[in-house]
């Protein structure tokens, strides 16, 4: 039991208050619930308790605000953020203002508890400072899935640090753009940002990319230039594919970031830096270590906090928002209107691997805007080689095509259509066909093998669906 120790819930959703109030009733926190912040404000005139979890977006005075006020008039005071409308921004502005913690809803109630207790011991030993509200620069990252509120939390615990961070991921799920949130939303964001793939340099030309040379350095050095160091001086540089980086540059690295000064190539004066590095990489850096392809001193002062960003299979419920935000941006670019995805054809993306992570969905939806003619996205507009890059579709064959089916024609009777197979049997028919001459390179005669039927019947049924 905590003796006398109060914890206030604000919340204007009143099952939320009574869920909070009961688990921290069984946990022995002595509570007590307010509807809205500007109740919560008035009984902090004469009284003030230890630790408060607040909702953000409530009518009144809303979460951001009430912690605003209460870090400038009880600096001590822990205050839990909580918000069902989780995303990269809430959760920075929360830390920002000097949240004790973020939690987005869902809870888990056993976290609930423990950050609880956390905030109550915390109390009396220090106290919070009360950080200035910054303007925030808009990030766009996408990620409702709790495999990416995890991510966002961690961008926000980083907010006002100058820490090193090794990300880690596969190609294509956001790396970078996470390297870019965290120099954006850190002291640095006014100074430059300069990434760099390892992969990408050949080796030959890596230290000079790195470090600049001067004047007469190496045949073609026909003038000084500086290095990506020297660009990101006061800033940030993010190395992405740190695991390709060679050996020896792996050795100057190490000796810049001990030292905080490195020579040009071909130079005899150092050049003092102050860099903040966001390395990340696809690969298994503790492997590479073990395997002695990368140093492990290095590795040691890379991987100081660690961001692990999942792969888009593991946050499926994202790919349909994910998708509205690139055909936007692709109409944006290109001009229309941006295109809508059908349920089912929804359904069947939501399932798919997606290999290529976020790039390849990504790619998916310009192809789409250039390729499909109609502003409904339908099954058959999708690009034919989707299936095999895409990899097998899940294994719990929701995605297979005659559940699809199934869904498509439930949708139509509910929707107290008739008729469905004049629309159905030839979209069937056409999908087939479409195939078969695509397998067989456009020759007709052979399509109609395929397909088991004869040519004069495929040249009929061509006709017939105007293709
Ligand atoms: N959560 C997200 N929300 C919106 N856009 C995203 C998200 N994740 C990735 N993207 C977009 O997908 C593309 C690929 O992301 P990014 O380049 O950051 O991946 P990466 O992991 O660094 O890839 P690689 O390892 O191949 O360099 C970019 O255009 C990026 O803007």
């Amino acid at each position: 039991m905590h003796k006398q120790a109060k914890v206030w819930i604000v919340d204007d959703d009143s099952s939320i208050r009574w869920v909070l109030e009961r688990t921290l009733n069984q946990a022995g926190i002595d509570n007590e619930t307010f509807s809205d912040g500007d109740q919560l404000l008035q009984r902090m005139v004469l009284e003030s308790p230890d630790v408060i979890i607040s909702d953000i977006r409530m009518p009144g005075t809303d979460g951001l605000e009430l912690l605003a006020r209460i870090s400038k008039s009880h600096p001590q005071l822990p205050v839990i953020i909580t918000t069902a409308h989780s995303d990269l921004d809430s959760a920075v502005a929360s830390y920002q203002q000097g949240a004790f913690e973020y939690l987005p809803k869902p809870f888990d109630l056993d976290e609930v508890v423990a950050i609880t207790e956390r905030a109550l011991a915390q109390v009396k030993e220090h106290g919070l400072e009360a950080p200035q509200t910054d303007q925030l620069p808009q990030t766009e990252i996408i990620g409702e899935a709790p495999a990416m509120q995890e991510v966002f939390r961690a961008i926000g615990r980083l907010a006002h640090s100058n820490i090193t961070v090794l990300i880690n991921g596969e190609s294509g799920t956001g790396k970078e753009l996470v390297a870019h949130a965290l120099h954006k939303h850190s002291p640095r964001a006014a100074s430059p940002f300069i990434a760099l793939n390892m992969a990408a340099i050949p080796r030959e030309l890596m230290e000079s990319e790195l470090f600049g040379h001067e004047k007469g350095a190496f045949t073609g050095a026909n003038a000084r230039r500086q290095g990506r160091f020297e660009q990101a001086d006061g800033g940030t540089l993010f190395l992405d594919e740190i695991g390709d980086m060679p050996a020896e540059t792996q050795t100057r690295l190490l000796r810049v970031l001990a030292d905080g000064e490195f020579y040009r190539v071909g130079g005899a004066t150092p050049t003092k830096v102050d860099v903040r590095i966001i390395a990340a990489t696809h690969q298994d850096l503790e492997e590479l270590v073990r395997s002695g392809e990368f140093r492990e001193d290095l590795f040691h002062r890379l991987n100081v906090i660690r961001i692990h960003i999942p792969k888009l299979s593991e946050r499926r419920q994202d790919i349909p928002r994910l998708m509205q935000h690139f055909f936007q941006r692709a109409a944006d670019e290109l001009g229309g209107d941006p295109k809508v995805l059908l349920p089912e054809t929804e359904q069947f993306l939501s399932h798919l691997d997606w290999p290529g992570n976020v790039r390849q969905l990504e790619n998916t939806c310009r192809w789409i805007t250039v390729m499909a003619s109609g502003r409904e996205v339908h099954l058959t507009d999708l690009p034919p080689e989707l299936n095999k890059d895409a990899g097998p579709v899940a294994e719990d064959s929701e995605a297979d095509w005659r559940v699809l089916l199934r869904n498509w024609a439930r949708n139509e009777l509910v929707q107290g259509k008739n008729h469905i197979l004049e629309q159905a049997t030839p979209e069937f028919e056409r999908v087939m066909i479409e195939t078969a001459l695509q397998h067989s390179h456009g020759r007709k005669r052979d399509a109609a093998e395929l397909l088991g039927w004869g040519r004069n019947t495929l040249t009929r049924k061509m006709k017939d669906l105007q293709m």
